[in-house]
């Protein structure tokens, strides 16, 4: 199949590039040159395993980019991989996706033979309920369009991580398919065949409506937020009590009707999606008059979690004027994304304690530097114990769970672990945030 993805990132050059290793002719749509030139070239813009081969093997070849919106006019489908981000009041902004459907829409009506097929526009970026209804498919149509004729809708949302966006696309738990005609059906089985074909083992197919395809992204988000809140929360009483919750969640975890991922109870959940998915869906269902309270708590306790883990720092020392030794910046192991990381809260309430901070992390450094530029940064985990009256664990990086005489160069060797990954051991005080 011909495909174009409109906006070439995390999202849309993950897809792309996998569909053309599945076998599709696949052209990415983005306004930024340099991201254009890199697939060109072969060479991936992010950073994400696997990326690198994929776009190595096929950029330039079955998988193309381009600035030039008149691309999609030799595709069948179009997908829109724009960014969704927040408003300060955190609804959604759905500038990049109004005008995304906007130039889909001006490129398609000046086809020739617009009328001939209809040419299948998908929303792949996540959307508040009713967003392909109410908002783009509008905007395509302002194009002199026909609905049905011309063009049809669907909502395709995409469920992979960072770190592991590859892996996931290509293995998926679930495909949704949320269309209102079965023209629009059938070309989304026509570009996830060979998908289905080189997955071991059947992938569900979830066929449903549009807004409901919309709100199945939100819910999947929002539960898997609430889920760590939930057990943040279990582990804070854990805490109290001096319960280990981690061995709470492993026996929990073991009833199938819990299940045993993202029990990991700690210093909270942040990235690019959860904080901005749970805002906006809380924030569109305000303005239907509801209040979604589970959500909101979710969040508030969200919010609660890096000050629990300065709060047990003060229990042991008074960081004003010390060296404190801040392990993790980005917002999960495996990334340099540092996108509404636990980092943040956590430097600025030291700095509120006037501490001189010292921060480490194997690749996100050069992301936080330039948000913070004023704080120190080292080199390595070994260098930013050194000399520090207190280290607070903020990711849950492999190696950090290696550390061990490395804390005896701390002048004062307290530890406060937000992740569950260093050792208790003799010679530190140690303090887990819910064990
Ligand atoms: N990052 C992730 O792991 C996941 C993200 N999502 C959703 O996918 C959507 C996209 O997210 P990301 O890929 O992370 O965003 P991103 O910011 O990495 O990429 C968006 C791309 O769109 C381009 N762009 C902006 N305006 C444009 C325009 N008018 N025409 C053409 N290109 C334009 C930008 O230059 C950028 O390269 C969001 O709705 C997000 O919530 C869903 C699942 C996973
Ligand atoms: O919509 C999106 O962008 C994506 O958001 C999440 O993926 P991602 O944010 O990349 O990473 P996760 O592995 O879900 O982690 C999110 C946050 O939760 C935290 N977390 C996760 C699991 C856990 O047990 N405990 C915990 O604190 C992580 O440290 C991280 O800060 C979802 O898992 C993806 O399915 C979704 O497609």
């Amino acid at each position: 199949m011909n495909v174009s993805i409109v906006g070439s990132g995390y999202v849309g050059t993950t897809v792309a590039a996998c569909l053309a290793d599945l076998g599709h002719e696949v052209v990415t749509i983005d306004i930024d040159e340099d991201i254009v030139d890199a697939i060109n070239d072969g060479e991936s813009p992010i950073h994400e395993p696997g990326l690198d081969e994929l776009v190595a093997e096929h950029g330039g070849g079955r998988l193309r980019a381009s600035t030039d919106y008149e691309e999609i006019l030799d595709t069948e489908l179009t997908m829109l991989a724009l960014p969704t981000p927040s408003n300060d009041d955190g609804s959604i902004d759905l500038q990049f996706m109004e005008a995304g459907a906007a130039s889909v829409g001006e490129a398609l009506a000046g086809a020739e033979n617009a009328a001939a097929d209809p040419h299948l526009v998908v929303t792949k970026s996540t959307v508040v309920p009713n967003t392909t209804e109410d908002r783009l498919a509008p905007r395509i149509a302002d194009a002199g369009l026909e609905r049905g004729t011309d063009f049809l809708v669907a909502s395709n949302p995409e469920f992979q991580r960072e770190g592991t966006a590859v892996a996931d696309f290509l293995n998926p738990d679930k495909l949704v398919f949320g269309t209102d005609d079965d023209r629009a059906t059938a070309l989304l089985h026509d570009l996830y065949a060979p998908l289905r074909e080189a997955v071991d083992g059947d992938v569900p197919v979830v066929e449903t409506g549009i807004a409901e395809a919309e709100m199945i992204k939100y819910a999947n988000n929002t539960f898997l937020a609430t889920k760590v809140s939930l057990i943040n929360d279990i582990g804070n009483i854990c805490k109290e009590f001096g319960v280990d919750a981690y061995e709470v969640a492993d026996a929990i975890g073991l009833d199938d009707r819990i299940g045993e991922q993202f029990l990991r109870s700690g210093v909270g959940w942040g990235g690019s999606c959860f904080p901005k998915d749970t805002d906006a869906i809380i924030a569109a269902a305000r303005e239907q008059g509801y209040d979604p309270a589970v959500l909101s708590a979710a969040v508030e306790l969200n919010d609660a979690q890096p000050e629990r883990l300065l709060a047990l720092l003060d229990d042991h020392v008074d960081v004003s004027g010390k060296r404190v030794a801040v392990l993790g910046l980005a917002f999960k192991p495996g990334t340099d994304d540092i996108r509404n990381t636990r980092a943040v809260p956590v430097i600025e309430g030291l700095q509120e304690r006037g501490a001189d901070i010292v921060a480490y992390d194997p690749v996100a450094t050069e992301n936080m530097r330039e948000r913070y530029p004023d704080i120190q940064y080292a080199d390595s985990a070994a260098t930013a114990l050194e000399g520090a009256s207190g280290a607070v664990v903020v990711t849950d990086w492999d190696e950090f769970a290696a550390l061990d005489a490395e804390f005896d160069d701390m002048a004062d060797p307290v530890v406060v672990d937000g992740r569950r990954i260093i050792e208790r051991r003799d010679g530190i005080t140690y303090e887990g945030l819910t064990w």
